[in-house]
Parts: C-alpha cells; sequence; structure tokens
C-alpha cells in the first residue's frame, strides 16, 4: 500500500511511529500472539458495534460530500462502503450473540465518545471533500493493517477470533483501502496548502483516536 508516491503513503512514513502505535497496538499484538484478553475483546466488541452505527452517518456525510462535487466519480466507491457497513452491522449482532455480549445495554466508554464526537464534526459543510475521504481512508487503513497482521504467517491468533481478523485483514478489504488511497491521493494532489494541512491534521487525529479505541478495548479507559 505505501510506497506509491502519493501524499498518503508520504505521510504513513512522516508519521511512522505514530502509524504503527495504532496499527501493532499491544491489543492486535495480543490477538496475534494468542495472549488476547477474552474480557478485552468482548469489550472491543460492543465498543466497535456502537462506533460503527456512528460510522454510518459519518460515511454518509462523506457521501453528501461526494455528491456535491462538480465530479462525482468516487460516489460507487463510497457507496460500496456504505453497503458493506450494513453486512457490517449484522455481522457484529451475530458475533455478539456467539460470545454473549448484550449490546443493548451497552454504553459508549469516554475514548469511544470521544472518537464518535470527532466524526460527527463532518455534518459540518465547511469541512471538505478531501479532508472527509482521507480521514474515511486512514480510519478503514488503520483496522486493514492491524487485522492483516493477525492473520499473518507465524500467528497464534486463536482459532475463535480469526473471523474477526479476515473481515478486516482480508485481500478484499486490503484493495478497498487502496482504492480509498487512490481517492485520496487525487483529491489531494488538487487540493490548496490549507486543506491538504487539514488532511494531514485529520490523519494524525484519527491515529490518535485508534490508539485511544484499543487502548480503551485493552483496560477500560
Ligand atoms: C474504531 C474503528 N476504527 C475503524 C473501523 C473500521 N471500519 C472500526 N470498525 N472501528
Amino acid at each position: 500500500m505505501e510506497g506509491d508516491g502519493g501524499t498518503a503513503a508520504a505521510w504513513m512514513a512522516t508519521h511512522r511511529g505514530m502509524y504503527e502505535r495504532a496499527t501493532r497496538h499491544p491489543f492486535t499484538v495480543s490477538i496475534r500472539d494468542g495472549s488476547v484478553d477474552l474480557a478485552a475483546f468482548k469489550r472491543w466488541l460492543g465498543q466497535d458495534y456502537m462506533f460503527v452505527r456512528e460510522f454510518v452517518a459519518f460515511l454518509a456525510s462523506v457521501l453528501l460530500k461526494c455528491c456535491k462535487q462538480s465530479d462525482s466519480s468516487d460516489m460507487e466507491t463510497i457507496l460500496g462502503g456504505l453497503a458493506s457497513l450494513s453486512d457490517e452491522l449484522s455481522w457484529f449482532k451475530k458475533e455478539a450473540a456467539k460470545w454473549s455480549v448484550d449490546l443493548a445495554g451497552i454504553s459508549p466508554l469516554s475514548s469511544n465518545m470521544e472518537y464518535c464526537r470527532f466524526l460527527q464534526s463532518f455534518d459540518d459543510p465547511e469541512i471538505s471533500y478531501t479532508v472527509a475521504i482521507t480521514t474515511f481512508w486512514i480510519i478503514e487503513t488503520v483496522y486493514q493493517d492491524s487485522f492483516a497482521s493477525c492473520i499473518e504467517e507465524g500467528n497464534k491468533t486463536p482459532a475463535e477470533l480469526l473471523g474477526t481478523c479476515q473481515r478486516w485483514g482480508s485481500p478484499e478489504f486490503k484493495q478497498y483501502c487502496q482504492s480509498l488511497q487512490r481517492i485520496a491521493d487525487r483529491c489531494l494532489a488538487n487540493a490548496p496548502p490549507d486543506v491538504v494541512k487539514n488532511a494531514e491534521e485529520a490523519f494524525l487525529r484519527v491515529l490518535e483516536l485508534e490508539i485511544g479505541f484499543w487502548d480503551m478495548s485493552s483496560s477500560q479507559s
């Protein structure tokens, strides 16, 4: 995904330390090495279900910004992502039943609320499509990269967690993230410097929020 000469890959390289803290977090590393605390996994599952419900609204706001562009050719890609969130919500419900996690009884923890507030801020029409699509790309990429590492050769991921890891670590999801990266790169290449700066800030904010989300899952903070 990296090394293709675009701005997105350049940011991943410049901010390598933060990127790795988000994508090789002790929580996902513990899945990969088989030492994961299942109570933490269940906490992540319940919290992420709530996050994904908010993520649907975020993605709808990205789609709306896309439709307002003179060239709205990215619409199908975004719509595909939105449609797959419907499957994702069903998957969470099935998985929650499997792990006896009561989704109706969950309240969002503070790091999740903070992340959801960030997603809600994209309702503002002043936030550009470039910033929004870049944000969408990095949110999905953190999960793709994190979970792909749990199914790489040599993993000791518990069998009952492989389905979760394959959901985001699959080659198909990687391809989807690469298509988002190409869109983000094209938008960034045509954007004025202040918009590029805002997009880089959003990129870094996502990494921070993702680290907070994993921390919360590991320790209930
Ligand atoms: C916190 C978080 N970040 C990203 C994803 C991937 N859609 C997710 N489900 N949850």
